[in-house]
């Protein structure tokens, strides 16, 4: 059962192999419906390898997953991602000769969440608009992550796992992946982000998780982090 009786995800000490090498000692993780977590660290912490054992990518060898109060531990990515937890991965994953309008189309789907229209997406994102008749191939990053991030939108997710999403942006779009991230927060969606730019996320979060060597090291409240210079600093060197 989920440990965190309201968690909307809730993962429990999970133990996540690359063939015989260990890269997650047991952290353990949760987010509540509609809060806002950061995930940080150094490089090679475990963040995206925690973000890949809860798509089911790199299923966790011990341990256990709960999305939505129920186990997904062992369930297919497809499946998972059916249930209403979107991914906004760190390399974009968008078709690069499709269109934006039908790489958006491949993402849309419903579930027992919030559904987001096309309409609602160049409202948060204008520049989507005339994105749409594009080929990815000829986007730049920034408009790549506002199509990735609308795909996973139109999944309709009650959980959205942002991996890197301020990567390679310039500020401005930063500021508009921020602001979507809160706008979500005030649907009642969760989020998980997995970011560099750790100031950027702590002044959208509620909570962080700061990880080193594949396991938790620190969990706290955003806020504290941001003020207390000294501890941000031991943790996140910044
Ligand atoms: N495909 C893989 N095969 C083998 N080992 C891997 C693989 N991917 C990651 N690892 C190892 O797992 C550990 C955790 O890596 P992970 O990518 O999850 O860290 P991270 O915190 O996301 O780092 P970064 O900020 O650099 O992306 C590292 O020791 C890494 O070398």
């Amino acid at each position: 059962m989920p440990e965190c009786a309201n968690a909307m995800l809730d993962v429990q000490s999970i133990e996540t192999f690359y063939g015989e090498t260990q890269a997650l000692f047991g952290p353990s993780i949760s987010v509540g419906e509609g809060e806002v977590v950061s995930l940080l660290g150094p490089n090679g912490a475990g963040k995206t390898t925690t973000i890949r054992s809860i798509l089911g990518l790199t299923p966790p060898r011990n341990g256990r997953v709960f999305f939505d109060k129920k186990e997904v531990t062992r369930l297919s990515t497809h499946k998972i991602s059916r249930l209403g937890i979107g991914w906004v991965p760190d390399d974009r994953r968008i078709f690069p000769s499709l269109s934006g309008k039908r790489n958006l189309a491949l993402g849309a789907r419903k579930t027992r969440f919030r559904s987001w229209s096309v309409d609602e997406m160049v409202e948060i994102f204008p520049a989507l608009d005339h994105l749409m008749v594009r080929d990815c191939e000829n986007m730049s990053g920034g408009e790549l992550q506002m199509v990735s991030i609308s795909r996973a939108l139109l999944g309709a997710p009650g959980l959205v796992l942002f991996d890197e999403p301020s990567q390679g942006l310039a500020p401005k779009i930063v500021q508009d992946v921020m602001r979507t991230i809160r706008r979500l927060k005030g649907e009642g969606i969760s989020c998980l982000i997995v970011e560099q730019n750790a100031l950027a996320a702590l002044e959208v979060s509620d909570r962080v998780y700061v990880m080193d060597r594949g396991r938790i090291e620190h969990e706290g409240s955003a806020r504290e982090l941001l003020d207390n210079a000294p501890l941000r600093r031991r943790l996140i060197g910044m």
